[in-house]
């Protein structure tokens, strides 16, 4: 007689956003992501002081400015999306073998929600997908280091799976060359940019063991040496969508974004790069984001709107956006199939 078989749980962590747009509530996200010490790597009670005395009374009114631009009447985009997301999801996965569930790494509804979800079906096996497809510490290492703190609690702790990144997964090359490839279409543009999130140069240079990583050509070859280099992962990602989309590499152009703070953070930055492409006289940029899976802060007011305008105020004609892969049929199958590749 065949053996029934527990259910594999499936976490689909993103980033998280603020509970509202009110002031109050974005200081409580920003004070909780910002107090994560693989976000702001320095010293216990310098990020303390610099929450408490910079970002909480000067960076969080000056925010919730910013995701008043960017909420819907389904609230923030982050947070919807990975609901549709987890959604189409369950219904293209066997739900004889399958439950899905969601957390946010910051704010609601928290991982700890989620995983609670699973372990209620008894699931057997958790399979923890964060909605990243680069590595970097900041991001997937945090959601990992918070699902292994959650899990030291538990009595019985099942077979855990974590996927580290999908960056050249083949169905997110793909599903990124579908959505630039309707846009390519209407009309031509000059050069194709590519805006990473960016983050502090120390962290990609901390979790370069034995120093394989010097932030330079080094990052321009993607393999077993330097898996996990945020920089080299993100170079490889561009490059597959350009192929995918049978664009020249001449025409690409890799920048990062959303840099806080005096330290140096990853190169080249993207409003610098913005200033050069329009002097040399580049009039039509067509701009993706592919560290986000989901339209958030970063993408429709950073990308769309404060870069466009800074674009279109240097001598630039045409700035247009790449909608993220949010929950596209193309992606939720890519989904399912990093899924399925780790039941
Ligand atoms: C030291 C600061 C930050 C690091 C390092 C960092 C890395 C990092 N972040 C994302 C993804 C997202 N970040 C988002 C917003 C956001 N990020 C930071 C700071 C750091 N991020 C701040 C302060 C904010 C809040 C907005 C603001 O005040 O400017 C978002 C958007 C969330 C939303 O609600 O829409 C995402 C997504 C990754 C992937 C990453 C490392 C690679
Ligand atoms: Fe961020
Ligand atoms: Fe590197």
């Amino acid at each position: 007689m065949a053996m029934n078989k527990a259910k594999t749980g499936v976490l689909l962590v993103n980033l998280g956003t603020p509970d509202s747009t009110e002031t109050s509530d974005v200081r409580k996200y920003l004070r909780e992501f910002l107090m994560d010490p693989r976000v702001i790597d320095i010293p216990f009670l310098s990020r303390w002081m610099l929450i408490n005395f910079i970002i909480a009374p000067f960076r969080a009114p000056k925010s919730a400015h910013e995701y008043r631009k960017l909420w819907t009447d389904r609230g923030s985009p982050l947070l919807f999306h990975t609901v549709d997301l987890r959604e189409k999801l369950t219904e293209k996965l066997d739900p004889k073998k399958y439950v899905v569930s969601i957390g946010m790494r910051y704010q609601s509804p928290s991982i700890e929600s989620g995983l609670e979800e699973l372990r209620k079906e008894k699931v057997g096996k958790i399979i923890v997908l964060p909605l990243f497809p680069q590595y970097a510490s900041a991001s997937t290492g945090s959601v990992i280091d918070k699902v292994m703190e959650i899990a030291q609690g538990w009595q019985i702790i099942p077979e855990f799976s974590f996927i580290s990144n999908f960056l050249d997964h083949p169905q997110f090359i793909a599903a990124w060359a579908e959505r630039g490839n309707a846009l390519i279409k209407e009309r031509d543009y000059d050069k194709i940019l590519f805006s990473y999130h960016g983050l502090p140069e120390r962290q990609i240079l901390k979790g370069s063991v034995g120093g394989y990583c010097q932030l330079g050509a080094c990052c321009n070859k993607y393999g077993p040496s330097n898996t996990y280099c945020y920089r080299a992962q993100c170079f490889e990602t561009t490059r597959l969508i350009a192929a995918e989309m049978g664009i020249p590499e001449e025409k690409t152009v890799n920048c990062f974004q959303s840099r806080l703070g005096k330290d140096p953070w990853v190169k080249p930055y993207t409003d610098e790069v913005i200033t050069e492409l329009a002097a040399q006289g580049v009039k039509k940029v067509l701009a993706f984001s592919p560290a986000f899976v989901a339209d958030c802060l970063e993408t429709t007011v950073e990308v769309a709107g404060e870069y466009r305008d800074k674009f279109l105020e240097a001598g630039g004609e045409e700035w247009d956006l790449v909608p993220s892969l949010n929950s596209e049929n193309i992606w939720v199958e890519c989904v399912k199939d990093l899924v399925e590749s780790r039941a």
